[in-house]
């Protein structure tokens, strides 16, 4: 006896290697499984070498044995049996991997489960456009996967509604197996072309370590024009909601200037005083103030020859604005309590969520340091007007928090991405972030991310449990880490070690405030 694990299903088989066994097929996922008979024709031990797999009638899933290499799998979509049956030996015969599905439904829920290389749907299954709903919905589920239709009908739609929906290819009906297995490995060699240029880009992003989601969709307004902006030395003003990724953008100019290299230096305006943040960023002379017992270079210094991003630029005093001008039009600072300037060459990005243009029209920002910062204006948009890019970011950070969590990276099923899709998300990409981390934080370590382990926040149109926002009375740290424990321990059942493992604490200290707030 001995189980073979891949994609997401085991398969339990009984028998010796090269005979024909009992196999239980088991979708961890789900957790279901379907035994299947003994004496299978081609089910052979998974320890034998070579490639046997077999669709199997009436269940999610299929047996696939094989050891060692790539099985490529294909997803075959046709609502005559017969002819489903036939292309799937063919293919089979071919080497390939086949599951079979005879409609919409039944494709995406094997897509939702299972991942794919290539999905080949008839077009018209019950409706005269099925077949693009099943490219659309697969292409939402697996951005990579190759999509060939076939069709009887002459009327194929516009390639420009088939580009749009991500079809690779078209073959007309009757299909000629030569010419249908040369299409799939062309389609095949393309997909894995875009791979590779997806992964050396992001080994690309990683080494630079700016990773910003969304350039070539959402955001490829801003990135046309960025390595414009990136390679002249004039200010930026980068405008936006908060949250939307106006650091990030600003961290993107700064990689692809000629200033890359150099330090990129990040201040928050907003929160600081006015006195501190003129000694932070100008720095200051001994005896300057009460306190400057020792001289102290400011960031602007620390920024020479680099860029300096200030943050919330919106939020500054009416004095700090002189000076900031001044810096502008001189290349020069003078750290407080200084009598002479120091040359510095700094690139200023100034970001704001709040509309400039109104502060200046109402008398609150200067409109000379206005003119002078917004030579060059970018405006990322709030994630709500850029849908699109919530996939490919919640593969991002779903990615990115389990690689930190040490956790293996779960499926994400097209009912989450839908709902996902669905939130009004005011606080943008950082709280689709947060959303993420506190769905897989409470999903525990999950196989599959499905739409009941997403935590939208009741803004975004969830029923959860009530969060900052929504309370209301603020509660002390301990109140607050009270309630969440009991929270977590609700989520998992009361089990204690479950609890510590989610909160990241030892177990004796789950113990401990449990006890605890009993006996308090
Ligand atoms: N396009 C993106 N790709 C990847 N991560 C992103 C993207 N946009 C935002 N983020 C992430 O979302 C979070 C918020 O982004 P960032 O701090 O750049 O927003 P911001 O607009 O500067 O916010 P604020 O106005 O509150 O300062 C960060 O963790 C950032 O890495």
């Amino acid at each position: 006896m001995g189980v073979y694990q891949g994609d997401g299903y085991g398969v339990w088989c009984s028998g010796q290697p090269g005979a024909p066994v009992h196999a239980l097929l088991y979708d961890q996922g789900r957790g279901y499984g379907a035994w299947i008979g003994a004496g299978t024709p081609h089910c052979q031990c998974p320890w034998r070498l070579g490639y046997h797999h077999q669709s199997v009638p009436g269940c999610h899933g299929r047996i696939r044995h094989h050891a060692g290499g790539a099985v490529t799998d294909i997803l075959l979509v046709d609502d005559e049996q017969a002819l489903l049956k036939i292309l799937a030996r063919t293919l089979e015969r071919a080497g390939y991997a086949v599951a079979c599905a005879g409609s919409v439904e039944t494709a995406l829920a094997q897509a939702a489960a299972q991942s794919f290389d290539m999905v080949i749907t008839d077009l018209k299954l019950v409706h005269d456009d099925d077949g693009l709903k099943v490219a659309q919905g697969v292409r939402a589920l697996q951005s990579n996967i190759g999509v060939l239709i076939v069709t009887a009908y002459a009327s194929v739609p516009s390639a420009v509604e088939a580009m749009r929906v991500g079809v690779d290819d078209y073959l007309m009906k009757p299909v000629e197996t030569q010419e249908l297995l040369l299409r799939i490995s062309s389609i095949l060699e393309r997909r894995q072309l875009k791979r590779e240029v997806q992964t050396l880009r992001s080994r690309l992003r990683a080494d630079k370590k700016t990773a910003v989601i969304g350039e070539e969709t959402g955001l490829s307004g801003i990135f046309a024009s960025l390595d414009r902006v990136a390679l002249s030395d004039l200010p930026v003003l980068v405008q936006g909601e908060s949250g939307t990724g106006k650091e990030l953008v600003a961290r993107a100019i700064h990689d692809r200037s000629n200033r890359q290299g150099r330090s990129f230096i990040a201040v928050n305006c907003a929160a600081m005083s006015e006195q501190l943040l003129e000694s932070e960023l100008f720095g200051h002379v001994q005896g300057a103030f009460t306190g400057a017992d020792r001289s102290r270079r400011g960031l602007f210094e620390e920024a020479h020859k680099g860029t300096l991003f200030l943050d919330e630029i919106g939020d500054i005093s009416p004095g700090l604005q002189v000076r900031l001008l001044r810096v502008l039009q001189e290349q020069e600072i003078r750290p407080v309590g200084a009598n002479v300037g120091r040359k510095v060459d700094v690139r200023i990005i100034a970001a704001t969520h709040r509309d400039l243009a109104t502060l200046v029209r109402e008398g609150v920002f200067r409109d000379d340091l206005y003119f002078r910062l917004n030579v060059l204006p970018l405006t990322v948009p709030p994630l709500r007007n850029r849908r699109d890019d919530i996939p490919e970011l919640t593969a991002y950070f779903v990615e990115r928090y389990c690689a930190k969590a040490g956790r293996p990276v779960p499926h994400i099923t097209l009912d989450a991405l839908r709902k996902l899709g669905q939130g009004q998300w005011p606080g943008n990409v950082r709280e689709l972030r947060n959303v993420i981390e506190r769905s897989l934080t409470l999903a525990g370590n999950t196989e599959v991310l499905d739409a009941d382990d997403i935590r939208l926040d009741q803004g975004a149109g969830d029923s959860g449990p009530p969060l900052f926002s929504q309370m209301k009375d603020l509660v002390s740290l301990e109140e607050l880490e009270r309630q969440y424990l009991a929270y977590v321990l609700e989520r998992t059942q009361g089990n204690q070690a479950k609890a510590a493992e989610i909160l990241q604490v030892g177990k004796n200290t789950v113990w401990r405030r449990v006890r605890d707030s009993k006996t308090s």
